[in-house]
This record gives C-alpha cells, structure tokens and sequence, in this order.
C-alpha cells in the first residue's frame, strides 16, 4: 500500500487531511511536530509527503529544502498546502524549493485525491526509469569490463603471460615511428634458449612449458617502463627498448644472460641448468631503415651468438663498406 507523510501543526487540519487519504485507500503517517517530519521521512521513506506551509518552529518550504538537501529523502515528491492568502511569488517560492504541487485550503476533497494521485503516478514511473537507468549503468559497467579483459586476452601469450606477438608487432611500430621522430635510439633483443628442443625431447613438453614461464620471470624482472617483453614464438623472446642505444641493450642483455644462467631449473629430483642466446640491434646510424629490419638484423646477431657457441650476447654490426 502507498504510504503518505502528512505534516501540519493544526490539529484539526492534520485529522481532517489523514482521514480524506485513509479513505482513499493510503496508509497515512502523520506528525503536527514538522521538525520531526524529516526524521520520518527518513527512516520511513514515504511515498508522498503533503506539508502545510505556515507551521511554527519549521516552515513547510524548510522543510521541502531540508528533504531535498537529503539523499534519502530528496526523491519523495512534496505537495504543499497554502492559505487562501497565498499570492503567485509564494507559489514560486515553493515549486522553486522542490515542491511539485500545491493544494489551497480548504482543501476540496476531489482535488486533494486527483493530486494525490498523479502525483503518486509519476513518483512511481520515476522510480522504474531510475531502476532502469541503474541496471543500464551496472551492464555497461560489465561491457567494459569484458570488453577489458578480452583485450587483454588478445595481447597476452596465456603460456608466460606476457605480452604476446601480435602486441609486440603493434609496440615495435608504433617505437620505431616514435623513436624515428623524435630522434631517439630504440633497441631490440632477441633471446632464445638454447638446446631448448632437448629439454622437451628428454623431459616432455610439460617441463619444456615450465622452463618457458621459468625464463619469461627471469627476463620480466628489472624491465623499466616503456620497456616491452613478449614471447615472440616458441622458445624465443622480444625485448624492445625504446629510448636506449645498443651499448646499454647490450649491459642489459649481458646481465639478462646472467641471471638465466645462474638460476638453475629445479623441480623436484629434477634440476636442469638453461642458458639463453641474445641478439641486440638498434636503429642508430640509419642502419634499420624500418622495424622489420630492425628485427632482421637482432635475429642475424642471435644467430651469430648461437653459431659461436650459445649462451653469449651478440650486437648486430653495420656491414663494413
Ligand atoms: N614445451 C614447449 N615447447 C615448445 C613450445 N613452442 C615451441 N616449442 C619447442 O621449442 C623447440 C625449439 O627448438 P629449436 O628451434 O630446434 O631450437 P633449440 O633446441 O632451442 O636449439 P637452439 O635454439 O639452436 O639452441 C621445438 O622443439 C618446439 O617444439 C611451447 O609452447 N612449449
């Protein structure tokens, strides 16, 4: 049943005004205190609350702007009630507060009820289109949500969890049209671990997955932003960083190198110790004159590194004459 607030200090107006709602079918909550009205607005959430304007201690438009100051109460629609005296700026003053509708007394019953009612209506359709409007908000908020993480599937490898080739495709582009206009180096490592097809063939492709995310930790750690690591197939890794000449890649790849060698594989009985070849190349010197190239010529420096005994560093050089 629909719940509506009275408030009017006159005792008489109060009963009359209570008993015309009762009537038609509303549960009346009533108070001749208007300084308590908000307290039972509040905590009762009435529906509709129809106030006397002229009432001692708080007047009906306080009262209206107290109720609209409060998140809790500032959606219940006011309907107030006016003398006869009332003039167009009072009414003014009320609408402009948050009233929606006023009544004159003495109130006529049937224009008490009409009011009422619409008044009750569209408080209602209010709320469904508020109800609306949130559920529409909360699925957006999912959509973004999925749509978030489905990007980010696209450009992670779900074995290591980096990122994955198809982003670093995207990176190593968008860096090397960045570093080409603002002047700036860019460096590119390849890194492939060596004798990797035996690890598999000896201890099967689970272990040869473990090893990989092993490796992928290994090479993730110390990265700077901006830096971007991504398993570029395989048992081979991309290392792009922007802002850095190939003597520094070169410092980082040595100490990358290092770190593998150095931290044995182990799992249960089973310790394996794995080494990584790196081959570093930068844009300097008009050298790459485009990404593919750069990467061309980081993949024929691993190569020299694998052909010169594994488990070494190799900065691509600029072919002599
Ligand atoms: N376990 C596992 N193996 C993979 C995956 N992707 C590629 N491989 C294997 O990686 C191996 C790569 O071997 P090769 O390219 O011959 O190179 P390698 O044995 O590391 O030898 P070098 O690079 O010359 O030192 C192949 O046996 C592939 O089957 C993967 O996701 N998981």
């Amino acid at each position: 049943m629909q719940q509506i607030l009275v408030v009017d200090d006159e005792l008489e107006h109060l009963n009359a005004l209570c008993e015309l709602l009762q009537g038609g079918g509303y549960q009346v909550l009533r108070t001749s205190r208007p300084e308590r009205a908000l307290a039972i607005a509040e905590s009762q959430r009435p529906d509709l609350v129809i106030t006397d304007w002229d009432m001692p201690g708080l007047s009906g438009i306080e009262l209206i702007r107290q109720l609209k100051a409060h998140p809790a109460t500032r959606d219940i629609p006011v309907i107030m009630c006016t003398g006869s005296m009332t003039t167009a700026a009072h009414l003014e003053t009320a609408l402009q507060a948050g009233a929606v509708d006023y009544v004159r007394k003495p109130v006529e019953p049937i224009e008490l009820r009409a009011r009422t009612r619409s008044m009750l209506q569209l408080a209602a359709s209010y709320r469904q289109i508020l109800a609306k409007e949130q559920e529409l908000a909360r699925q957006n908020e999912l959509l973004n949500q999925q749509k978030q993480e489905l990007h980010q599937a696209a450009i992670t490898d779900r074995l290591t969890g980096l990122h994955n080739r198809a982003y670093l495709v995207d990176q190593l582009s968008r860096e090397f049209s960045n570093s080409r206009r603002y002047g700036r180096p860019l460096s590119c490592l390849l890194l492939d671990i060596d004798h990797f097809k035996s690890v598999n063939d000896r201890h099967g492709h689970l272990v040869g997955d473990a090893v990989l995310r092993h490796t992928a930790q290994l090479l993730s750690r110390g990265l700077r932003r901006g830096d971007v690591l991504a398993r570029y197939g395989g048992e081979e890794f991309v290392l792009l960083l922007p802002g850095t000449p190939a003597a520094s890649a070169q410092a980082l790849a040595e100490s990358l190198r290092a770190s593998v060698a150095q931290a044995v594989w182990v799992q249960g009985e089973l310790s394996l110790p794995l080494t990584i070849s790196i081959g570093v190349a930068d844009n300097l010197a008009g050298q790459a004159e485009d990404e593919t190239a750069l990467l061309r010529h980081a993949d024929a420096a691993l190569y020299a590194a694998k052909r010169q005994g594994r488990n070494r560093v190799v900065v691509h050089a600029e072919p002599v004459g």
